[in-house]
């Protein structure tokens, strides 16, 4: 039987993704810090892993990174309490929540959803499998990116506005959470463009580093 990351990737479960988490980020874009978590849907077709690159989407010039920590859920359940919600995490990633950013500009102007800004196969580059005795607290690990070795992001997840056992909870209020999901926790600041050729090197610091190119 699969383990560890295989296991998570194989099932193919969905993607659950936290917007606008860390207030400088919010500020950055020009939003403002939401009173309750933005949550979208990325599907299964934009997992990557490592040695394939990501890919423009039809209709992007401007293509945006955004390094998260990814929780991988390895309990399933619905209408979860905050209180047992840790009981719930199989472990930890590394993500990149891949945006275009001219797509979600568009989209946000006309009030519509991101799904084709966040959604489009390359979207979601994931790491190895962390296992979760490494990460004893997840709101207190150094995140950060690097664009062809200039440093773009550098946060932590203390600064998180909404922390993981909410999050578990508040989602699963709405949609039951399968062993194998993954929820994205949203970005930190310092999002910036890629270009073609780009090396994005990302890490969380002592726990897992992953590199990719951007093809056009
Ligand atoms: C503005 C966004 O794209 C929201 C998002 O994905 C985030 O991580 O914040
Ligand atoms: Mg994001």
């Amino acid at each position: 039987m699969a383990s560890g990351l295989s296991r998570f990737v194989e099932l193919g479960r969905k993607i659950v993704c936290v917007g606008r988490n860390y207030s400088e980020h919010a500020a950055e874009l020009g939003n403002k810090v939401p009173t309750e978590p933005v949550i979208f849907l990325k599907p299964t077709t934009s997992y990557l892993k490592e040695g394939n690159a990501i890919t423009f989407p039809h209709g992007s010039d401007n293509l945006h990174h955004e390094v998260e920590l990814g929780v991988v859920i390895g309990k399933p359940g619905f209408q979860i309490r905050e209180s047992t919600a840790m009981e719930h995490i199989g472990g930890y990633t590394l993500a990149l929540d891949m945006t275009a950013r001219d797509i979600q500009d568009k989209m946000k102007k006309k009030g519509l959803p991101w799904t084709l800004a966040k959604g489009f196969d390359s979207s979601c580059p994931i790491g190895s499998f962390i296992p979760p005795d490494k990460i004893p607290d997840p709101h207190d690990i150094e995140i950060w990116l690097k664009v062809n070795d200039a440093m773009k992001q550098q946060g932590n997840t203390k600064n998180m506005i909404f922390k993981v056992p909410f999050l578990i909870s508040f989602i699963s209020q709405f949609m039951t959470l399968e062993t194998g999901d993954l929820i994205l926790t949203g970005t930190p600041s310092g999002v910036g463009p890629v270009s073609p050729g780009d090396v994005i090197t990302c890490g969380l610091t002592g726990l897992a580093t992953m590199t990719f190119t951007v093809n056009k």
